[in-house]
């Protein structure tokens, strides 16, 4: 069911700091920011090789990821996205299996114009997992 490793998400605290520590210590080719207010975040996708990263930045008062910032001040890794064929096929089978799909477990559209869904990070080893389908 899931493929590719489309990207790794990171929870920065200051997003202008990162992209530009990224781009002059890392050497890397960082995007533009994209406010996704559906979302509650800010988003820069570093393309790499073989996958991306993502930078997310609180946009809003209730963002998903304040409670996270608030708990690691310097940031972190948030989430990994697999990209999967079927979006409401994955979803089906995983509530099957008794794993928790979040929001309403409706799939919305991401950064990528995509649907998307999130599964508890409690349910996958302490990982929040995002699957978009391609
Ligand atoms: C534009 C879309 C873009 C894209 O790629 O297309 C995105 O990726 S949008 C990304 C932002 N959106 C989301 O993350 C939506 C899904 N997330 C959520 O619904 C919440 O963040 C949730 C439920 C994962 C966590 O909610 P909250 O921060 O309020 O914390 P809780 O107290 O409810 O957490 C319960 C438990 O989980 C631990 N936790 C929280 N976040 C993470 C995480 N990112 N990775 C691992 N573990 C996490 C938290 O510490 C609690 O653990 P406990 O042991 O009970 O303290
Ligand atoms: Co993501």
């Amino acid at each position: 069911m899931i493929g590719r490793l489309n990207h790794v998400a990171i929870a920065v605290p200051d997003l202008d700091a990162a992209c530009a520590q990224y781009a002059s210590a890392l050497g890397a080719t960082v995007g533009a920011p994209q406010d996704e207010p559906d979302h509650g975040v800010t988003v820069v996708f570093i393309d790499l090789p073989n996958t991306k990263i993502e930078f997310l930045y609180p946009l809003g008062d209730d963002s998903p990821i304040k409670g996270f910032l608030e708990k690691n001040p310097s940031g972190g890794i948030h989430h990994i996205c697999y990209e999967v064929d079927d979006i409401v096929a994955a979803r089906e089978k995983l509530l099957a299996e008794g794993a928790r799909v979040l929001g309403n477990g409706e799939p919305k559209i991401g950064a990528h114009g995509k649907p998307v869904l999130f599964l508890h990070p409690k349910d996958f080893n302490g990982c929040l997992i995002e699957l978009e389908q391609v």
